[in-house]
């Protein structure tokens, strides 16, 4: 039997997981998958309750868990904090206690949403670009001060820093990525500033020497504007902590929305599995976000934890199903289609499974 911890977290997370554990759960059925899903609290409403973000208990129940499929945290209620009590340590620590270094997020336009995005259809038609991020490393998980003193004057600040290995880490699955795709890996860093982005290029170059991939380098602020210039020329883009969160919210909308896009976190032990967007504050409470992207890492942790590629496929092809039916959440409705709230959009994800 295979243990799958669920964190629902703040805002919209409960709402989305709802949806996605009964989808996850009529799939095992499905598919003769023997599975027990636990559900465990983090973020700001766990520390209402036990005054912390991530309790101890959830730690263990993940890091004892074949996967873990996590919602989001956070909140305006909580922003006053100090640093360490805020919601989003909560999805900071348990990336970094399960040591998942390795953040896939697919980027895909399927072809009967294209309209949707805010760009041109003919620009985005075709997309199909997996971001793998490092997770584990950089600038959100350096040495850091908020209230420093100089000269009377306060002062703020962040440190970034990668080693070589940790580099050649994140390098070496995206190469093996690139390779079950179409070979080619744009590697994104600001090496014209920044001392880390010059010892990442010079890993990643050496690392992709030897893999059989094609291999191009270009600065984060030109691929911001060539993601939405010419979205189809990436396969896979491979970058930093922080380039690859900004990058991959900005290329979630060329599929219509963010809340479509599914991400998984991948290291030695258990893999982490979330949507890529937050908690949502504008919208919870109001069962109108978008579960897919929950729906779709429910997919991915079939996948990629417990090995099971029919079952995430078929929940692949019930989302399509349920979005060619014509159902639709705020975030992407227009008139003539079927207005979903986010218990309808699961609803109809359940019906197409099969
Ligand atoms: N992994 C995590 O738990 C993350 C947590 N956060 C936290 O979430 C809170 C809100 O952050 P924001 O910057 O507003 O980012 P956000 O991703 O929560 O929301 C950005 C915009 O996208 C919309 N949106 C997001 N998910 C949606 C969905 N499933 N369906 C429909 N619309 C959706 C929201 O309504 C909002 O207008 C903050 O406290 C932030 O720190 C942000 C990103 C990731
Ligand atoms: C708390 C943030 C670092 C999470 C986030 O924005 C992300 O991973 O996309
Ligand atoms: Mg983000």
């Amino acid at each position: 039997m295979k243990k799958i911890a669920v964190i629902p977290g703040d805002g919209i997370g409960q709402e989305i997981m709802q949806a996605a554990v009964a989808v996850l759960r009529r799939t095992t059925e499905l598919y003769g998958i023997d599975i027990q899903l636990q559900q465990y609290e983090a973020g700001g409403t766990a520390y209402d309750r036990t005054h912390t973000p991530l309790p101890e208990q959830t730690v263990r129940a993940a890091l004892a868990a074949d996967g873990v499929l996590f919602g989001a945290v956070g909140g305006d209620r909580w922003d006053h904090l100090p640093p360490a009590l805020r919601p989003e340590q909560a999805v900071l620590g348990l990336r970094k206690a399960l040591g998942v270094y390795a953040n896939l997020r697919p980027i895909t336009v399927r072809p009967y949403l294209a309209s949707y995005s805010p760009l041109k259809e003919e620009i985005v038609r075709g997309t199909d670009i997996l971001i793998v991020r490092e997770l584990a490393g950089g600038i959100y998980f350096g040495a850091r001060e908020e209230a420093a003193e100089e000269a009377g004057k306060m002062r703020a600040w962040d440190t970034e820093t990668y080693s070589v290995s940790e580099i050649e880490r994140i390098a070496r699955t995206a190469c093996i990525a690139a390779k079950q795709r179409r070979r080619h890996v744009t590697s994104v860093d600001k090496a014209n500033v920044l001392a880390t982005s010059r010892l990442w290029r010079r890993t990643v170059q050496r690392s992709a020497a030897t893999a059989e991939v094609t291999l191009d380098h270009m600065y984060v602020d030109n691929c911001a504007m060539q993601l939405v210039r010419c979205p189809t020329r990436f396969d896979v883009l491979l970058t930093s902590n922080m380039f690859g969160d900004i990058l991959s919210d900005e290329a979630s909308v060329l599929g219509g929305s963010i809340g479509m896009m599914p991400s998984a976190s991948l290291g030695e032990k258990t893999g982490l599995y979330e949507p890529i967007h937050g908690s949502a504050p504008d919208i919870a409470g109001k069962n109108i976000a978008n579960p897919c992207g929950t729906i779709l890492a429910a997919a991915m942790l079939l996948r990629h934890s417990l090995g099971k590629p029919e079952a995430a496929a078929a929940i692949e092809h019930a989302v399509d199903a349920a979005l060619q039916e014509g159902w639709r959440t705020a975030d992407m409705y227009r008139d003539g289609m079927k207005r979903a709230s986010t218990a309808d959009m699961g609803a109809a994800v359940l019906r197409q499974l099969r």
